[in-house]
């Protein structure tokens, strides 16, 4: 194995997508990684992936799990790139046999945002019209708002944030939601109108953070990755996705997180909804952040005894049958 600490001449493959968040997010990581490491070459590859190229039908319906990831992992497995960033809400649960996940950088703000079109721009999402034409692809954030907001209308939108801006612009929706953090990476905070609350939508497990994906066997690189990675922020992530591992959903199930560190003790609030909003099963566990995983397994269990399962199952069976 080629060492990355004592040969100084290595150079380092960074695998990406071509959007324009992957690459902030990942020229990001390359920066770090520079700074802390000036002698070692790191370069970019860009590869496009089947999330990148499917985009006329609903993200629910494609459903895969490793939409947005396979072909950067092919590219680890087959030693064309060296590691992936990604962001980690996209990184299903479970790697390929030979990865793994040697860093969590710091979160931005994981939460949810309302983005709103001009003509409510002194409306929250509590007093927009109802009738109000709201647009998301996520099944989570769907059913979340669904139970809470019911006369609102929800309708799928896809493409790339500017893309999904130019059409609030244009009319076609009264306001999204999306990630804050995409927002602010890209520079766009301003068009973050409202950060839900906890209360109105739990995010994405893993969401505003990034995740570093590499070779299990490559040691030395994932000692250098550990320079740049967050304690508290993997702590955090760990717990949620121990949590959806185990209710064996992915990214596109509507299953939310919050997630906090106080004086090392992590509190782990979660959320397994049905589609149309109807059912909803939520509960919060505590304790010390190191047992971050165990947290995640504990509260899967619980939300298991109060009926998460077969929601998840009703779910499943409806993409199934494409409906
Ligand atoms: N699923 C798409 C995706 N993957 C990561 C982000 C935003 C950044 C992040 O959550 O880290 C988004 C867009 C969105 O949900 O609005």
């Amino acid at each position: 194995m080629t060492s990355v600490v004592s040969s100084a001449t290595r150079t380092i493959r960074i695998g990406s997508r071509k959007s324009q968040l992957a690459l902030v997010q990942t020229y990001w990581v390359r920066e770090q990684l520079q700074s802390s490491f000036p002698d070692i070459t790191f370069e970019v590859h860009t590869m496009s992936t089947q999330g990148d190229k499917i985009l006329d039908v609903a993200l629910a319906k494609i459903g895969d799990k490793g939409l947005f990831t396979k072909e950067l992992e092919l590219g680890m497995i087959n030693k064309e790139i060296d590691f992936a960033v990604h962001s980690l809400k996209d990184l299903p649960t479970n790697l390929p046999e030979g990865l793994t996940l040697a860093a969590i950088t710091e979160r931005e703000n994981p939460a949810d945002a309302l983005v709103v079109h001009e003509k409510h721009k002194d409306k929250q999402i509590e007093t927009l019209p109802a009738g109000a034409v709201i647009g998301t692809s996520s099944l989570r954030r769907l059913a979340q708002l669904r139970n809470r907001f019911p006369h609102f209308t929800f309708k799928d939108v896809r493409g790339n944030l500017n893309t999904r801006l130019a059409k609030l612009d244009a009319g076609e929706y009264d306001a999204l939601i999306l990630a804050a953090a995409g927002l602010q990476r890209l520079g766009m905070g301003d068009r973050v109108h409202q950060i839900l609350p906890k209360e109105i939508s739990l995010h994405a497990v893993g969401q505003g953070a990034l995740g570093i994906e590499c070779r299990a066997d490559d040691k030395d690189l994932i000692s250098l990755l550990k320079a740049i990675e967050h304690p508290e922020t993997r702590d955090r992530c760990l717990a949620e996705r121990s949590f959806l591992r185990i209710l064996e959903g992915g990214c596109q199930v509507p299953i939310g997180v919050n997630t906090e560190i106080h004086d090392g003790n992590l509190t782990l609030t979660g959320v397994v909804a049905s589609v149309d909003g109807q059912n909803i099963v939520k509960d919060t566990v505590t304790g010390t952040a190191s047992n971050a995983e165990a947290l995640g397994a504990e509260l899967a269990k619980l939300l298991r005894e109060q009926g998460a399962q077969e929601i998840l199952e009703q779910i499943f069976a409806e993409i199934q049958r494409g409906s």
